[in-house]
């Protein structure tokens, strides 16, 4: 039987992945953005309310800390218009009252202590909150790409989909740290120089806010510019990552085809193009600022010239103008640094726009929660009913399938390669749902059994059952976490692997690596196998793994496969003679159709699919 490489699948508790039927406008949202950029910043803080925690303080403080900046022009006015003026023009001789200067000089040292601290209490707050927002996104977004369709998530490279949970979230909260601080810092002082400009002259405020007119509009045509350039920045950095990691996952196979030279030049291709588009959008950005210090130079200029003139018709005093050129650096200040965050802002709302498109992006196999049914205990009987199935935009691969599975019955279905034979299984196991027909478990409809007891009671096992880095015992928890050390060495011994264990340097805890790669991969499904045992489902879906095993392996793996299924209903995809013998039934299928059905030595004695598929069976293992 000819067998092709299945696609990864990435168990769960029990060797389970989650998949669904992905409709094509589902698998593509991922990639698209949607929301404008006050939406999306309103959502994303909805969606981590630690952002916004305690805020009120944090911007009460940012609130003292500018009002303690103003302080030093408001006592410059005061020292200059009635320290030195006022004072020299009631005395017999010019000459300064000390005693109000001096106050005014310790209220001006109170104010920049209370200013320092006031601002660091502030960016600690806002660093807290910004910091413990972001964690939660993160935990947040990984549990949402967990839980996504297998089809959705394949819809999207996996190092792309890392990307989101980890670069685009990092750059909100760059953003957060740096630009989030400055924006509060600036709104405060914008608002309160503004106000204490116009008090001292309206004119000259006027004149300010004139110059800085155009500068708003120019910012706010090229924010649209912006917002997609830095888009593209964050999809290429998503392509880049997944490009690095498909070639540190696949090292093996590009060392094994010599074909290094190949995969640096794609990754460096993904790096260029990375730096290309951060490179395009930094220069946009840049634009902003030496606009802004123009517009300033241009502004001081104005106040300075029609300052005079005010001053010289009495309508400033020459306090009020100092002060309102103190004033004016306090405006421009957080102006010109405002433009220089409008790129990280852009950056990081387009971080959030990704990662709110992942929270977006619905899991299609809706769980019923805890009003679902809950599968009564024992063996679990499977009725499959007029199962038609396709991929988004694709031929059924699955059609008309309708199948009746007694209780304890072990099945195995066989069929050439694309016959539909994983498309079924998962359609048995709902990983999707069919597009038409029903599958009752015991009688109920698989849509209503609630996702906590169908998780327990079925387990699929993979061809290659994913080992996690630890000890065998933590592999082996993954499906009972409470499970003892005596409970696994029972369910070893029930599958008669004792042995096997024993020869493993630490017995249970004997450490797998990553993936499991210390481990052949006849073991990998040994403790695939014992896995699925301590789950103690009652339906077990296996797709037998098809990769050669030395003669040892192989008994122990089919003396382990029988003793699991024993008792249990079973489906198995069965690649070894051995496996379809044993079953009580084989069931052939054929353009997804079922087109033969019973049990190993009535079909293999009448001509037809399955005799045709045995006889070709025997010669290749002959
Ligand atoms: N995620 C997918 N998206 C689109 N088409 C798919 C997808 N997975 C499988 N198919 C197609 O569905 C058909 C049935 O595939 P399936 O994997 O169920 O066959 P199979 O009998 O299990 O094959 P094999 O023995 O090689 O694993 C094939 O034509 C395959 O190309």
């Amino acid at each position: 039987m000819t067998t092709r490489p299945r696609p990864e699948a990435e168990p769960n508790v029990g060797e389970q992945t989650e998949s669904t039927t992905a409709t094509g406008a589902q698998a593509v949202a991922l990639s698209q953005a949607i929301d404008s950029a006050p939406r999306t910043i309103l959502r994303g803080l909805r969606l981590s309310p630690e952002f916004t925690r305690g805020l009120w303080l944090t911007v009460l403080l940012a609130l003292c800390a500018t009002a303690g900046k103003v302080v030093v022009p408001v006592a410059v006015q005061q020292v200059i218009d009635v320290g030195i003026v006022e004072a020299s023009a009631t005395a017999t001789q010019p000459q300064p009252d000390i005693r109000f200067v001096t106050i005014a000089v310790a209220a001006c040292a109170v104010s920049v202590v209370v200013t320092a601290a006031c601002t660091y209490a502030m960016n600690v707050r806002l660093y807290r909150a910004t910091e413990s927002g972001l964690a939660s996104l993160r935990i947040r977004a990984f549990r949402h790409v967990h839980d996504l369709a297998t089809l959705t998530q394949n819809s999207e490279r996996k190092g792309a989909l890392v990307s989101r949970v980890t670069a685009d979230i990092d750059q909100i909260s760059n953003f957060m740290q740096w630009g989030g601080i400055l924006l509060i810092v600036s709104s405060g002082q914008l608002l309160i120089s503004t106000g204490l400009m116009a008090y001292y002259s309206w004119q000259l405020t006027l004149v300010v806010w004139v110059c800085f007119l155009p500068l708003f509009l120019a910012v706010r045509a090229l924010q649209r510019w912006l917002s997609r350039a830095y888009l593209r920045v964050r999809e290429r950095t998503g392509d880049m990552l997944a490009a690095i990691s498909e070639a540190v996952l696949g090292a093996a196979v590009i060392k094994v085809h010599a074909s290094e030279d190949r995969t640096t030049r794609r990754i460096s291709d993904t790096v260029h193009a990375t730096r290309r588009a951060q490179t395009r959008a930094h220069r946009l950005g840049v634009t902003v600022s030496p606009l802004a210090e123009l517009v300033a130079a241009t502004a001081s200029a104005a106040v300075v010239v029609l300052g005079v003139l005010l001053g010289v018709a009495g309508s400033v005093t020459a306090g009020q103008l100092v002060a309102f050129l103190f004033l004016l650096t306090l405006f421009v200040t957080p102006m010109v640094m405002a433009t220089e965050v409008l790129n990280q802002a852009q950056d990081a709302i387009a971080g959030w726009r990704r990662v709110l498109a992942v929270l977006d992006t619905p899991p299609d196999v809706a769980d019923p929660g805890p009003h679902g049914t809950r599968l009564p205990q024992g063996a679990i009987s499977v009725h499959a009913d007029h199962l038609t199935y396709a991929y988004p935009g694709g031929e059924a691969v699955v059609q008309d399938v309708c199948l009746t599975i007694p209780a304890g019955h072990r099945i195995a279905i066989v069929g050439e390669t694309g016959s539909g034979k994983s498309t079924l299984v998962k359609l048995l196991t709902r990983l999707m749902d069919p597009t038409s027909g029903t599958v009752r478990l015991n009688g109920v409809d698989l849509r209503s059994i609630a996702f906590s007891s169908l998780r327990r009671r079925v387990v699929l096992v993979p061809q290659e059952g994913f080992l996690f880095e630890g000890s065998l015992a933590d592999n082996l928890r993954f499906a009972h976490p409470d499970a003892s050390t005596t409970e696994l060495t029972e369910a070893i011994a029930e599958l008669g692997l004792s042995e096997w264990v024993a020869t493993l340097p630490d017995g249970v805890d004997t450490q797998l690596g990553q993936r499991g790669e210390f481990l052949s991969a006849g073991e990998r499904q040994l403790a695939a196998l014992i896995r699925a045992h301590l789950a103690g489902a009652d339906l077990l879906v296996l797709d037998e793994a098809t990769s050669a095993v030395d003669p040892a392996t192989e008994t122990r793996l089919q003396q382990a496969f029988d003793r699991l299924t024993r008792k249990r209903t079973a489906v198995t995809i069965a690649h070894r003679m051995s496996t379809a013998e044993a079953a009580d039934e084989v069931v052939v299928l054929d353009g997804g159709r079922v087109v033969q059905r019973g049990p190993h030595a009535e079909l293999v004695a009448a001509p037809g699919p399955y005799a045709d598929l045995y006889a070709s069976w025997v010669r290749g293992t002959a």
